[in-house]
Order: C-alpha cells, then sequence, then structure tokens
C-alpha cells in the first residue's frame, strides 16, 4: 500500500480484577480514500479499536502500526516517549479526525466555533473552509447557536464538520448514527460519506445496524469474541459482502 493505514500483531489486554479482555488484531488496513465499518456485539472491542487506531490508546508492546504517507510514519513508536509525547498529540491531531457517538461538542462554544476548534488546535486556520463545511452539512441556520439547543441529528452533523475541518487524512467515527432515527440515520452517514470521500479522506466507523452498512455497500469487519473462563479474546474477521 502507497499510502494507508498498516496495523500488525496489534494486542491490547485490559485487566480488572479477575476479568480479563484482550484486543487481537493480526492484520488490519485501510488505503487512503477508503471506508470500512467495524461490527460486532456490544462490548465486543469496537471501541477499544477506534481507540487504537486513533492514537488515543498505547498499543500493547510488538504491535506494529504504521501510516505509509508522504514519508511514513511509526505510529506505535510515538508511544515511546510516553502518552503526552507532542509528536504523538501532533500526528493525533493531523491525521484523524473524530466523530464520537453523542456529538462531544464543547457545549460553551457555538457551532461555528466548534467546527473551528480543531483547525486553531492544529495551527491551520481556514474560515473559508469552516464556512464550506456549514453550507455543506445544512448548518447554516444554528451556526452561531450552543450545542445545548440543537437537535441529535444536527449535533451529529456539527460533529461530522468539527472531525473534517482540519483536513485530516482519516475520520474515526464510533457509533455516529446510534441515537439517531432511521431517516436522520441515513442523512448523517449519507454526508460522512459523501464529504469524506470528496475530501479523500479514510472513514474508519463502528456501528451495530448491518442493514444500513449493507445498504450503504461499505465493507465490513466484525469483531468475534472467544471466552475461556474470565478472559475474552476478540479479533476482527472480514465480513464477505
Ligand atoms: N479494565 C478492564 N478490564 C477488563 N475488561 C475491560 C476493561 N475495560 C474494558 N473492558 C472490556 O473491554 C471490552 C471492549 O469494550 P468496547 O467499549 O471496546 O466494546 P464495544 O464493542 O465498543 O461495545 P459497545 O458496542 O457496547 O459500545 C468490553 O467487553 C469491556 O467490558
Amino acid at each position: 500500500m502507497t499510502d494507508g493505514l498498516i496495523l500488525r500483531d496489534g494486542d491490547i489486554s485490559l485487566r480488572d480484577g479477575d476479568r480479563a479482555f484482550r484486543l487481537r488484531v493480526d492484520e488490519f488496513s485501510l488505503a487512503a480514500g477508503k471506508t470500512v465499518a467495524l461490527t460486532g456485539a456490544s462490548g465486543s472491542g469496537k471501541t477499544l479499536l477506534l481507540e487504537l487506531l486513533g492514537l488515543l490508546r498505547a498499543p500493547g508492546g510488538g504491535t506494529r502500526y504504521r501510516w505509509e504517507g508522504q514519508g511514513g510514519v511509526d505510529l506505535a513508536g510515538l508511544w515511546s516517549r510516553g502518552a503526552r509525547s507532542a509528536d504523538l498529540a501532533r500526528t493525533r491531531g493531523r491525521l484523524f479526525g473524530f466523530v464520537p457517538q453523542t456529538g462531544g461538542l464543547m457545549p460553551f462554544l457555538t457551532v461555528s466555533e466548534n467546527i473551528a476548534l480543531p483547525q486553531r488546535v492544529n495551527g491551520r486556520t481556514d474560515a473559508a473552509r469552516c464556512d464550506a463545511l456549514i453550507d455543506r452539512l445544512g448548518l447554516r441556520d444554528v451556526a452561531a447557536i450552543r450545542p445545548g439547543a440543537l437537535s441529535i441529528g444536527q449535533r451529529q452533523r456539527t460533529a461530522i464538520a468539527r472531525a473534517l475541518s482540519h483536513r485530516p487524512a482519516f475520520v474515526i467515527a464510533d457509533e455516529p448514527t446510534a441515537a439517531l432515527d432511521s431517516d436522520s440515520a441515513d442523512t448523517v452517514l449519507d454526508l460522512l460519506l459523501d464529504v469524506a470521500k470528496s475530501e479523500g479522506s479514510g472513514v474508519i466507523l463502528s456501528s451495530h445496524d448491518v442493514e444500513r452498512l449493507a445498504r450503504f455497500d461499505i465493507p465490513r469487519l466484525r469483531l468475534s469474541v472467544r471466552t475461556v473462563g474470565n478472559a475474552v479474546t476478540s479479533s476482527p474477521e472480514a465480513v464477505p459482502c
């Protein structure tokens, strides 16, 4: 792959008393501009894998994770200087935009200020782009409003605009349509995929809604779980289209 994410031998172990959860990923890859959906039962590790891919959670020892683009970056190696390393934060901010399940917007900022925030954080101020995203995502009428006064669909559309505003190579969306009714879920997913595609951004999302993923023709990786005693191991496997 000339440009994209490649994770090999991913391994994260969590422990809480007697309970153990292990996420094991032999190989995950996503070429630039492509989309993949993680599916699987509740608790199967979708969020954990999104966090690993989005540089929000340290990979276990032996994990190899690279971004093949602009000369290549050893993403797993960025953790060697600790979770607070400036390189790690800079690369996370540059490569990824995040759409949390319930928007995760700053309550004290307006819609347009929320959308501009990743640009400020990444030193890429671009008011014209914020404006274009506001129009594209149908947020013009609420641009000066704070998130508390928005519908859930408007919040999700704001979160999508915010995730894309600094032109990240990849958008990571954790169940972006879970809180929406069916029509709004279609609209939000359509916008996310359409805007990401026109920007050349890759999309990694998680969802329980297999029927919708099939309808949108999104390739799926299912996290399947094996339980032995109190130890659960989860691994992704490709689901035939
Ligand atoms: N400290 C811990 N020790 C052991 N297991 C843990 C610990 N923290 C989290 N887990 C387990 O990790 C698993 C993965 O959680 P994760 O949130 O990634 O699942 P998910 O597939 O996103 O679930 P959902 O669909 O409900 O959002 C869960 O089964 C959870 O119980």
